[in-house]
């Protein structure tokens, strides 16, 4: 798997205070990346840092594979990013400013305008100056600036913030759009993690500072499966039971007393029923639902992530 950002040891220090700590990051290939922490956790930091607009106090960073140096140039010319608040010429219309950013960029390519325009459902808006947007217009403007150039990477710094349901489910549908048809890999920063559990496919965690979880989001929902757990005097028993009468397969034996079944097709009570009538004795059995939001209350322990 080709490796698009990969960070170690990752530290930035402003006025003698340690904002980003030992970061090892890895964004792969086709990835949507999801970088979650409460506001001032040192996500700005990093994703700068990856788009060498500063430089870190320590550490390492390689882009596509290659160390970030001062002559990165090339590398530099494959990421489109938004970071912090996007600024745009407000008199101007939303063509005249990718105009404009192309030309800055000696990006020349007729149709690139044309085709981020209306990626980002900007086609129509014709002359109207910037100023006249909605939030959610000039967020999508700032995307269709950052992909215009055509990157294989967009950093993203909170491009959901302050946008209305509606807004949120546009700019989401788009990264994905981006992601799947155009195979762009994408770095997204939030600090609520319903904005982002939707679209990562990976997930870091960043607190005070320190990346404490990189996880794919598919290993997050085998891990909190819902389940029915049973407490019973003899599990093999019980299983034997749950195999032979109702089929189920994907049980669990937890200690010697305890099982888990994951395959939920079959209704508690169907199950109670049988392991009786087939003489097993039921201590306990309830059903566990656990959700994400658990997942990430648990590991940030109040950390102040919003779910
Ligand atoms: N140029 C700077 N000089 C001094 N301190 C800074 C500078 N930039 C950021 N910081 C500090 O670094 C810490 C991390 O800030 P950063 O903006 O990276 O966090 P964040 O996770 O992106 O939060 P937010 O969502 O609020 O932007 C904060 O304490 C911030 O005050």
């Amino acid at each position: 798997m080709k490796t698009i950002i990969e960070t170690r040891q990752l530290t930035k220090v402003f006025h003698e205070k340690e904002v980003v700590s030992n970061v090892n990051m890895t964004v792969n290939k086709g990835e949507i990346y999801g970088f979650l922490g409460p506001n001032g956790a040192g996500k700005t930091t990093v994703m700068k840092m990856a788009a060498n607009l500063i430089k870190p106090t320590m550490g390492k960073i390689r882009l596509f594979g290659s160390p970030l140096t001062a002559e990165s140039y090339q590398i530099l010319g494959k990421i489109g990013s938004i970071i912090e608040q996007p600024v745009f010429y407000e008199k101007l219309s939303a063509r005249k400013n990718l105009e404009i950013h192309c030309e800055y960029m000696g990006y020349h390519n007729k149709n690139a305008i044309d085709e981020s325009l209306e990626i980002v459902k900007l086609m129509n808006s014709g002359v109207q100056p910037v100023k006249e947007f909605s939030l959610g217009m000039k967020q999508r403007l700032a995307i269709a600036r950052a992909i215009v150039t055509r990157p294989e990477l967009l950093i993203l710094d909170e491009p959901i913030n302050g946008l209305d349901p509606v807004g949120i489910q546009e700019i989401r549908n788009l990264l994905k759009k981006l992601n799947k048809e155009y195979g762009i890999t994408i770095l997204i920063s939030s600090h609520i993690l319903a904005e982002i559990e939707q679209i990562a496919d990976k997930i870091g965690v960043i607190i005070e500072g320190k990346l404490i979880e990189e996880i794919e989001m598919e290993k997050i929902r085998e891990k909190n499966k819902d389940y029915i757990e049973i407490m019973t005097n003899n599990t093999r028993k019980a299983t034997s039971i749950l195999e032979h009468h109702l089929n189920i397969t994907n049980i669990k034996m937890l200690s010697p007393m305890t099982i888990r079944i994951y395959d939920l097709s079959i209704p508690q009570d169907v199950i109670s029923e049988a392991l009786l009538k087939h003489g097993a004795v039921i201590e306990s059995i309830y059903y566990k639902s656990s959700s994400l939001e658990d997942y990430f209350f648990t590991l940030m322990n109040g950390g102040g992530i919003s779910a």
